[in-house]
C-alpha cells in the first residue's frame, strides 16, 4: 500500500503544553485528539505544507519550523508516513477554523486521551531526552567506584535518558550496579534503560528496558507494560517492523558510521541509508553507531527522532 505524506505539528504554549485538536466528524478517526496538520500536495516541502495546513485549520502563520521525527503507520485501509515537525514560532491565536475543539494539554494529559494509533509512540518520545547515552561496559573500568563515577558524569553533563549496557555481567552481578545506577539516574530526575532480560529490568525499577538485536528477534510479545520504555537495537527494514508489530516504543538503527574495531555491527548504513529506513519506520528512530550528540540535526533532517551512543556521549 502506497503511503500518504502527513505534516503535523507540536506547537507550545509558554508552559510547555501542546496545542491537539480533535479530528471533525465524518473524517478518518473522527473524534481523536490529534496533532493539527494534514496530507502534503504533491511538490510541497513538509515546512511549506505545514504552513499552509496551520493557515487553513488554524488560522495562524508559522514563522519557523524543523523536523522532530517521522514514522509510516498502517491503518486497516490506508498507509500514513507522518512528518512531525516542531513550530518555533507562529502568529496569531490558534482557532477551530473547521469546527474542531481545540485543547492545551500537558503530555501526561495527552497521554489520557484517545489519539490515533500513529501517535502513540510519538507521544512517548516527546517525553524522552533525544540523545541517549548508552554507558561503556563495566568490565573496562578499574572498579564499580570508577564505573559509577562515569556512570554519574554523564547524568552531571545533562544526559536524561541512560542506558546501562553490561553485556559481559551475569545476571547477578549486573543487579547491585543496577540498582546504584538506578538511585544515581533518580537522582538527577533522568530516565534510565537497562539492557538486559525485561524481568531484571522490572525487578529493579527501571524506566524500561532495551532489546539487543538477539533479544528483539527473539521476542513475542512486548515485554513491558505501556507505561515503561521498550527500545530495541534494529539493523534492518525487516528488524523495524518487528518492532512497530511489536507494539515497542523507539528504536536504534545502526550503525550510522563506522565504530571501533572489535565492536559487533552490520553493514555501514551512512546517512542516506539511515535516512531510507527511517522513512518506512513504524516508530521512531534514533541513530547509532559513531554519531555523537551534535549529530541531532542531521539526524532529524534525515527522519529520526535522535542519536544514541556511547564513546561521544561523555561528559566533557
Ligand atoms: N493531522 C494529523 N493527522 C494524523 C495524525 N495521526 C494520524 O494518524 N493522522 C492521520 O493522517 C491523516 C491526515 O489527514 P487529514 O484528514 O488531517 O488531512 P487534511 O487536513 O489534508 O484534510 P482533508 O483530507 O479533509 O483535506 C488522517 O488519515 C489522520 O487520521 C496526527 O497526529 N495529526
Ligand atoms: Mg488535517
Amino acid at each position: 500500500m502506497k503511503s500518504v505524506a502527513v505534516v503535523a505539528a507540536v506547537l507550545r504554549d509558554g508552559q510547555g503544553r501542546l496545542l491537539l485538536a480533535q479530528r471533525p466528524a465524518g473524517k478518518h478517526l473522527a473524534g481523536r485528539w490529534e496533532f493539527p496538520g494534514g496530507k502534503l500536495e504533491p511538490d510541497e516541502s513538509p515546512a511549506e505544507g505545514l504552513v499552509r495546513e496551520l493557515a487553513e485549520e488554524l488560522g495562524i502563520g508559522i514563522t519557523r519550523s524543523r523536523p522532530l521525527l517521522s514514522l509510516t503507520h498502517h491503518y486497516e485501509d490506508r498507509c500514513i508516513r507522518l512528518l512531525l515537525r516542531e513550530v518555533g514560532a507562529w502568529e496569531g491565536v490558534p482557532t477551530g477554523l473547521e469546527g474542531q475543539a481545540l485543547a492545551w494539554v500537558s503530555l501526561e494529559q495527552a497521554g489520557t486521551l484517545p489519539m490515533p494509533a500513529a501517535d502513540r509512540p510519538m507521544l512517548k518520545a516527546l517525553a524522552l531526552d533525544p540523545r541517549y547515552a548508552i554507558s561503556p561496559d563495566p568490565a573496562a573500568f578499574a572498579d564499580t567506584e570508577s564505573f559509577l563515577s562515569d556512570w554519574e558524569s554523564r547524568l552531571q553533563a545533562g544526559y536524561g535518558w541512560v542506558q546501562l549496557r553490561a553485556n559481559s555481567l551475569t545476571a547477578s552481578e549486573l543487579r547491585p550496579l543496577a540498582l546504584c545506577c538506578g538511585a544515581l539516574a533518580r537522582r538527577y530526575r533522568a530516565r534510565w534503560m537497562l539492557n538486559a532480560e525485561p524481568t531484571l529490568a522490572e525487578a529493579v525499577g527501571a524506566d524500561g528496558v532495551h532489546l539487543s538485536l538477539e533479544r528483539l528477534r527473539a521476542c513475542r510479545a512486548r515485554p513491558l507494560p505501556a507505561d515503561r520504555i521498550v527500545t530495541a537495537s534494529c539493523q534492518t527494514a525487516e528488524d523495524l517492523r518487528l518492532a512497530g508489530r511489536l507494539g515497542l516504543d523507539l528504536v536504534t538503527l545502526s550503525p550510522v558510521a563506522s565504530i571501533g574495531p572489535g565492536r559487533s555491527s552490520g553493514p555501514q548504513l551512512d546517512w542516506s541509508g539511515f535516512e531510507r529506513l527511517c522513512a518506512d519506520s513504524p516508530l521512531p528512530v534514533l541513530a547509532l553507531g559513531g554519531v555523537g550528540p551534535d549529530d541531532l540535526p542531521r539526524a532529524r533532517a534525515a527522519g529520526g527522532f535522535g542519536v544514541a551512543g556511547t564513546s561521544r556521549f561523555d561528559a566533557s
